[in-house]
């Protein structure tokens, strides 16, 4: 017959199993009490592997984490009211600090017009991140992604902390999606469908190279309405929100497999590789600094960042749109540092 008590036993026998064989770390999260905030944090929760969860944000984090506190896994979570203080207490000892705070985009909108409000957000995070604990892994979910992460990157500059190996854009959900849409379109099971997506985080910066699918064979009209559901998927939740934000819980999943990710690398687990969109030198020569591809990580961060790989002609004139607008991208975010730096 089936025992609820034995199932709980037994998941916390595995539990105690798993724990004595990991380390357990402290995670971050800025803008905590947001649409993606709230469900990242949940899931982070449910996390054998975090031991500590600070909750920050600059309304409502206290809540949140006295919600999620109740849930009844082992660690502890601890909410931050918005002060410079408190910002530093829920940064120091962070193992990885994941940045979803700022605005997100109503319909009509392009990931770039975020600009004006999350730049200034993201530098001023960055900055106290920088000054409380500039070795933490900070993985940057705001948007524009493309300029936030330069920004970043030009912030610890400022504070003579930048480690490029520490410093990572997230852009896990593309390939999130585009594993799903392929699956769709041939009935398959996700989970067995990668597809490496390559280049930024927003329209035509996002590169999916299908040639290195399971799936090298869609062609004509149905590839290219793939890659622009891929490019464009952020697009389509916009839309079905209807003003009331973009994804939110798709992204909460692919922030916390990347979080889990930077764990399990740190945990000394190897072949762990997610894309993710970092300082790079695949494109440097055409003057890309950053790029997302494939990075395999290790204890401290970027262990080895994979190249592109063979891909078809198709997919060459996807990625010289890329890093055209790439570069503008980047470009923009060093430049608002330079004019607006830290105080
Ligand atoms: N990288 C990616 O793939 C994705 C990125 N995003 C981006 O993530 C960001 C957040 O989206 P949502 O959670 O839906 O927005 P939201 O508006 O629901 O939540 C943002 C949270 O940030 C907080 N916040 C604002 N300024 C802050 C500050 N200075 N310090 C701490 N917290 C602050 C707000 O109080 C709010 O709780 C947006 O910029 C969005 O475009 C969204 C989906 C995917
Ligand atoms: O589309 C947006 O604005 C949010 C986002 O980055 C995504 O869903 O990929």
């Amino acid at each position: 017959m089936f025992s609820l008590r034995r199932t709980t036993q037994n998941l916390a026998q595995k539990r105690a199993f798993s724990a004595s064989a990991s380390q357990y770390y402290k995670v971050a999260v800025l803008g905590a009490a947001g649409g993606i905030g709230q469900p990242l944090s949940l899931l982070l929760k449910l996390s054998p592997k975090v031991t500590e969860l600070a909750l920050y944000d600059v309304r409502g984090a206290p809540g949140v984490a006295a919600d999620i506190s109740h849930v009844n896994t082992n660690s502890v979570v601890k909410g931050y009211a918005p002060s410079e203080e408190n910002l530093a207490e829920a940064l120091k000892g962070a193992e990885v600090v994941l940045i979803p705070a700022g605005v997100p985009r109503k319909p009509g909108m392009s990931r770039d017009d975020l600009f004006n409000t999350n730049a200034s957000i993201v530098r001023d995070l960055a900055d106290a991140t920088a000054k409380a604990n500039p070795t933490a892994k900070l993985c940057i979910i705001a948007n524009p992604v493309n300029s936030t992460v330069p920004i970043c990157a030009e912030v610890y500059k400022r504070r003579g902390v930048y480690n490029p190996k520490t410093l990572f854009g997230v852009t896990t959900l593309d390939v999130v999606r585009a594993s799903r849409f392929i699956s769709e379109l041939k009935s398959t099971d996700p989970a067995n469908e990668k597809v490496t997506v390559v280049g930024g985080h927003s329209g035509v910066t996002i590169v999916p190279l299908l040639s290195q699918s399971n799936h090298p064979d869609i062609s004509g009209e149905a590839r290219d309405a793939l890659v622009n559901r891929i490019q464009f998927g952020g697009d389509e939740v916009v839309k079905a929100k209807d003003g009331a934000g973009s994804a939110t819980l798709s992204m909460a999943l692919a922030g916390f497999r990347m979080a889990e990710s930077l764990l399990r690398a740190k945990d000394g687990e190897t072949g762990v590789v997610e894309p993710t969109f970092v300082e790079s030198p695949l494109f440097k020569d055409q003057g890309v600094d950053f790029f997302a591809s494939n990075v395999e990580l290790g204890p401290d961060g970027v262990k080895e960042i994979r190249g592109i790989g063979d891909i078809n002609a198709y997919e060459k004139d996807l990625l010289s749109a890329c890093v055209q607008d790439l570069k503008k991208n980047i470009e923009k975010g060093v430049k608002f540092v330079e004019a607006n730096p830290p105080k």
